[in-house]
């Protein structure tokens, strides 16, 4: 179970302790996640489910940064994101995060390595060559580092952003419908990358999605409902992802 963040206290990459948030919508408040705890221990796939406005992208702002929440505490590794100020907070991003996007969201004028390695550029980082090698095979685009974005599939386009995600050793890789452009095919092969990059490099991965399919890649799904937890499962198949969503939020 990843409901209780008390169970992984030493091992959690990222934990959220009592997270609310609301937005503001003229004079309501419209809640949109309502006391949500959870841990994902290091070195797992988590998937996060739930109906169309149950809260999923604002639970993975607020988890990776890139939003705050109203109330309660986001842990990446060690460190009370939840705390920091703006730019501290866009330092520790860069460092410790890795974003994959349904959009893919590369540079078009730059090549695949230079796309891979602009978040290490961004944080004044040197390249570790024999990395880039490294991560550019592990994602199936070795010799391909130098074809511009455009001269790709959407499948190996998004193979190149993952590589972007992982170039910094990220604690976490957040990906927001990372399957969501591509066919079937091309879909199961990235979540097959995904997965990949879990077992061989120890990578922690957080994903949103609304497919079973995808979300059965994942060690745990965890479902949310009306922006609250409702629950999670282990090594579920795409049915009993399916089913668990018929009737979420009726227990
Ligand atoms: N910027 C915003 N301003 C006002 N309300 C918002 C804003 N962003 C999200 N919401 C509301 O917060 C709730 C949760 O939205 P969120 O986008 O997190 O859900 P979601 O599960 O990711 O939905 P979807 O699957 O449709 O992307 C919804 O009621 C939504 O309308």
């Amino acid at each position: 179970m990843y409901s209780n963040a008390a169970e992984f206290p030493g091992s959690a990459a990222l934990q959220l302790q009592g997270i609310s948030k609301s937005y503001r919508s003229g004079s309501t408040a419209v809640p949109a996640l309502r006391d949500v705890s959870l841990a994902v221990p290091a070195g797992t796939f988590t998937a996060v489910m739930g109906p169309s406005g149950s809260g999923k992208s604002t639970l993975l702002q607020c988890a990776a940064g890139l939003d705050s929440p109203d109330s309660g505490k986001v842990l990446l590794g060690n460190t009370e994101i939840s705390r920091l100020r703006s730019s501290a907070l866009t330092r520790f991003r860069r460092d410790h995060v890795g974003f994959v996007f349904q959009s893919y969201n590369l540079l078009p004028q730059l090549t695949v390595a230079a796309n891979t390695t602009l978040p290490l550029l961004l944080a004044g980082r040197e390249t570790d060559h024999e990395w880039l090698d490294y991560v550019l095979e592990a994602v199936g685009l070795a010799g391909l580092g130098e074809r511009k974005p455009q001269e790709l599939s959407g499948g190996q386009q998004q193979r190149a952003a993952i590589a972007r995600a992982l170039i910094t050793r990220p604690d976490v890789v957040f990906a927001d419908e990372p399957t969501g452009a591509l066919d079937s095919g091309t879909a199961r092969q990235v979540l097959d990358l995904l997965r990949h990059t879990v077992s061989a490099l120890n990578q922690t991965v957080v994903m949103v999605t609304h497919d079973p399919i995808a979300a059965s890649h994942a060690d745990s799904v965890i479902f949310l409902a009306d922006g609250q937890l409702d629950g999670s499962l282990g090594n579920a198949s795409s049915r009993d992802v399916a089913d668990r969503m018929a009737y979420l939020g009726e227990r």
